[in-house]
């Protein structure tokens, strides 16, 4: 196995006697890029913080780029908080660089390095202007830079898709892909799922305080059995006696896991019936499916637009 860049064991965190996080384990490997899923409230901020040291676990170890002290590592971490904040009378380029300082960089080479940064990004027309200038997403886009101007070895990112729009999420995955390109670990949290799907190789799913998933994205989608939709010419038969238990008809359309015997004996049930099929697609579950199934049953609500759960498109 590769080194690992965190490692956590049994964390456990109360606020005011309520456990907030019931013993949390997480391995990330160095140089991967690890998503954190869960919905509102589970768990995912005071676990990042746990990690990075911010707040002290009631049990429960961690090692961060080998320190068991995490803020020993802090000049080699980049953390964007989800509280984002920024002096609004400072210059993109001074904001970015003092953020820089706040981690060891000295002054003039995070100035020289933020402005590579907005350069490199086509946002070089803003390096003089005041943060009170920009769109609450380009601002977000700055602390960003902030967060990773020092060079970290580690970059934590909590909720860093959350108010950006498109042009500004696709930037945040590039940029995300390249540092770990050149070697960065990256670990962000999330609740919207496909960002994770399109990024993560590795992920922790997290619900009620708990982790329900730990490991690969494809481990978790194979978790649950191919979807099959199918569309008949006639509406009822002898045929429909072939269709499994929990299948679910929206009109023509009948939807059901596809049966542990395979696609072969139900099509040759459904020919011979006279169903007469119009329409039939068998789909992989994405991981919004797989997180569903696997963080929903004991979360409080899982309909979307509730907890603050999205759906991919
Ligand atoms: N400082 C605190 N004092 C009291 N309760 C807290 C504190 N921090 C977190 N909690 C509680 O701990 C639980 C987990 O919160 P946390 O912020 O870690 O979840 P989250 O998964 O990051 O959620 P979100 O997506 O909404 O940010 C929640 O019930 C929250 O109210």
């Amino acid at each position: 196995m590769s080194n690992l860049a965190i490692e956590a064991r049994g964390l456990f965190k109360s606020f005011e006697g309520k456990p907030a996080v019931r013993g949390i384990d997480i391995a990330v490997p160095e140089g991967a890029i690890y998503g954190i899923l869960g919905l509102n409230g589970a768990g995912k901020t005071t676990t990042l913080r746990m990690l990075l040291g911010i707040i002290e676990p009631d049990r429960g170890t961690r090692s961060l780029l080998g320190h068991e002290r995490p803020l020993e590592a802090a000049k080699i971490v980049g953390y964007l908080p989800e509280e984002r904040g920024l002096y609004p009378a400072m210059t993109t380029r001074d904001a970015i660089a003092f953020m820089g300082a706040l981690r060891g960089l000295p002054l003039d080479v995070g100035r020289k390095r933020a402005e590579i940064l907005l350069r490199e990004n086509d946002l070089g027309a803003y390096v003089d202007k005041p943060i009170k200038s920009l769109s609450k997403g380009m601002a977000q886009t700055i602390q960003l830079f902030g967060t990773i101007v020092h060079k970290p070895r580690l970059i934590v990112l909590d909720e860093p898709f959350s108010g950006l729009d498109a042009i500004n999420q696709g930037r945040l995955e590039h940029m995300i892909r390249e540092e770990a390109a050149a070697g960065t670990t990256v670990i962000f949290s999330t609740h919207v799922i496909h960002h994770a799907e399109r990024l993560c190789e590795r992920i922790a799913i997290i619900a009620a305080g708990e982790v329900r998933f730990e490991g690969r994205v494809t481990e978790a989608r194979d978790r649950l059995r191919p979807h099959v939709r199918l569309k008949t010419r006639a509406s009822d038969g002898a045929w429909r006696a072939a269709l499994p238990a929990g299948t679910v008809q929206d009109g023509g359309l009948f939807e059901f896991e596809l049966p542990a015997g395979g696609i072969e004996p139900l099509l040759k049930a459904l020919i011979d019936g006279g169903a007469g099929i119009e329409q039939l697609s068998i789909e992989r579950p994405g991981l919004h499916d797989a997180f569903v199934a696997i963080a929903g049953p004991s979360a409080p609500a899982t309909r979307s637009g509730e907890n603050g759960l999205e759906i991919a498109a």
